[in-house]
């Protein structure tokens, strides 16, 4: 041993103590340990991130590379404007990725319109955090031929003749809030100018209160919904994390949704009794309800063999739903609208205060339809002849359109132009604003110009008005919101004077949901004599 070893090279000797004595496989799991597995397993996820993002986005404009898996999420987070505004105008069709979705804006008009006209390629995405608040049966999340069937069996609860029945309802919540904000202006802050932003949310929360489940729901627990409904605005964030955590915005949001969910389904009980008795029908619980006991009656009398009249069958027969059936679907009703009304109510007011031309023309339309008597109910014939009040709405909501963007998801490989395919899985958005601010169809764009809608050319570009969405999802309750908004305006003009508190963020738009003036609309009302 002793000769050999000192007759070994160096050299020898190197060559026996080599590491590579197991080949580079042996080499390498000699040298690894659980660092290096962590870092190899890192950049490999990294890169096969940053490539799937490339592969997705094609030919479209996006940035060249993503932030490692969040991608541009703490700009989601805290969403601007302007960033959106950026993106829209980049391109036809752009994109990002934010963790591992990939997201597909379309910014003209005719893009916009092939995503929600196209129901076989696309579904209305909701975040994943809408299924717990909303419960994942409800049928919002249906789609294809399901989704056409409820929806059918909602129609109903729009019609004009349907809609002539709420109005006393919102007649008698506008004159309580009008009163509401002439204290807040007056007693509260002796006519010091406050941000209004909130108390409109309340008052649409509690219009939608009274339109959907009439006085089935006490005015406190209305009070306590129109208080926590913000609650549920900021859980549905575009990106939210999987669980919910105890004491984040989620689980406040479900505990909010949950207090929604029990005290519409202690309405429908009560409407089901009332209506089994005879009531008549005051709310779009009691039209529903009625709808599902006529269904009931009109079946038992066929199966019972008696003698039918074809007038005494329902235009649809609908089954009886359970009371918390009927709450889910409300609370979509109020979800729909709480966020979209409120934006619009808030921009109706701010907008009016800083136009007196247009709130005096108003004014005097109000007045002359109602024979000069301020007090007068409200009606749909009275509603339909407010054509300037009606083009305010309309351009109101044109110049500040309230949802800016509508997530669909792909539910297969999309093909939305000859050139690019939507992947299957990604979110892909129409864009509304863009289409309302195309100065072919509305000359003038930025401008505020409600007479565009009587004796300018507006009315004939049917095809950039996406307020409401088009397609199988189009908003159900479109006629009745603007309506809503038009009472609403038409009765404050006759009974208030409000004045606007103009700063440089008024016209700034801030986006929560749906979008905001940045300083939350500073008004002081005082009673109109
Ligand atoms: C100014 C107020 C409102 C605006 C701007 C608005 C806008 C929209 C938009 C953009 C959509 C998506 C349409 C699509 O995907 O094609 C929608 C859907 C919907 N809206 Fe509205 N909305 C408003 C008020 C309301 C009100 C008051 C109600 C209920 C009474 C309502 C009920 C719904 C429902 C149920 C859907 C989903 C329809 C479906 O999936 O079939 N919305 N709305």
């Amino acid at each position: 041993m002793a000769v050999n070893a000192s007759f070994t090279s160096p050299r020898a000797d190197a060559s026996y103590v080599t590491p590579y004595e197991g080949g580079i496989v042996g080499a390498v799991i000699d040298a690894t340990n659980g660092w290096t597995i962590v870092l190899t397993l890192l950049c490999l996820a990294v890169g096969y991130d940053q490539f799937k993002y490339i592969w997705n986005k094609g030919s479209i404009v996006g940035p060249a590379w993503k932030i490692p898996f969040i991608g541009p999420f703490l700009e989601s987070v805290n969403p601007k404007f302007e960033k959106y505004h950026e993106k829209w105008m980049s391109g036809p069709l752009s994109c990002v990725s934010v963790f591992h979705k990939f997201v597909v804006i379309a910014s003209t008009r005719d893009m916009s319109r092939k995503i929600f006209n196209s129901p076989s390629f696309v579904k209305p995405c909701v975040v994943d955090v809408a299924h717990k608040l909303l419960r994942p049966t409800n049928w919002v999340f249906l789609d294809g031929k399901e989704h056409v069937d409820y929806r059918k069996g909602l129609n109903g609860l729009f019609t004009r003749q349907a809609l002539e029945l709420y109005l006393p309802g919102q007649e008698e919540t506008y004159n309580r809030y009008f009163m509401h904000w002439l204290d807040i202006s007056q007693k509260q802050n002796n006519g010091k100018p406050v941000p209004f932003m909130t108390h409109f949310r309340e008052l649409m929360c509690a219009v939608s209160c009274r339109t959907f489940v009439g006085h089935y729901m006490p005015d406190a627990t209305v009070k306590k919904i129109a208080d926590d409904y913000y609650l549920i605005t900021a859980a549905l964030e575009l990106v939210n994390f999987p669980v919910i955590l105890p004491f984040t915005k989620t689980y406040y949001g479900k505990k909010a949704a949950d207090v929604v969910l029990k005290e519409f389904a202690k309405c429908a009980a009560k409407s089901k009794a009332r209506m089994a008795a005879g009531g008549s029908i005051t709310c779009i619980l009691d039209g529903w309800v009625k709808h599902m006991l006529d269904s009931e009656d009109y079946r038992q009398k066929v199966a019972s063999g008696a003698e039918t009249n074809p007038s005494e069958k329902p235009s649809m027969l609908i089954r009886t739903f359970t009371d918390f059936e009927i709450s889910q679907t409300l609370f979509t009703f109020l979800f729909a609208s709480q966020d979209a009304s409120s934006s619009a109510c808030t921009w109706l007011f701010q907008l009016m205060a800083d136009r007196p031309d247009d709130l005096d023309r108003m004014r005097e339309e109000n007045l002359r339809v109602r024979n000069g008597d301020r007090n007068a109910p409200l009606s749909m014939d009275l509603l339909e002849s407010l054509t300037f009040t009606r083009a305010v709405v309309k351009e109101t909501l044109r110049y500040r359109p309230p949802v800016l963007m509508v997530p669909y998801v792909a539910k297969k490989p999309f093909p939305i132009t000859d050139t690019y395919t939507v992947p299957k899985g990604s979110m892909v958005i129409p864009t509304t604003y863009p289409a309302l601010h195309d100065p072919e169809a509305y000359p003038n764009p930025d401008s505020f110009e409600p007479e565009r809608w009587i004796s300018g050319t507006a009315e004939n570009h049917p095809k950039n008005w996406l307020v409401f969405g088009t397609g199988p999802h189009y908003c159900l309750g479109q006629t009745y919101a603007q309506l809503n908004l038009a009472a609403m305006i038409g009765m404050a003009s006759l009974k208030l004077d409000w004045k606007h508190e103009v700063t440089e963020l008024s016209e700034k738009i801030k986006v929560f949901a749906t979008i905001f003036p940045q300083d939350d609309c500073l008004l002081t009302f005082s009673e109109r004599s």
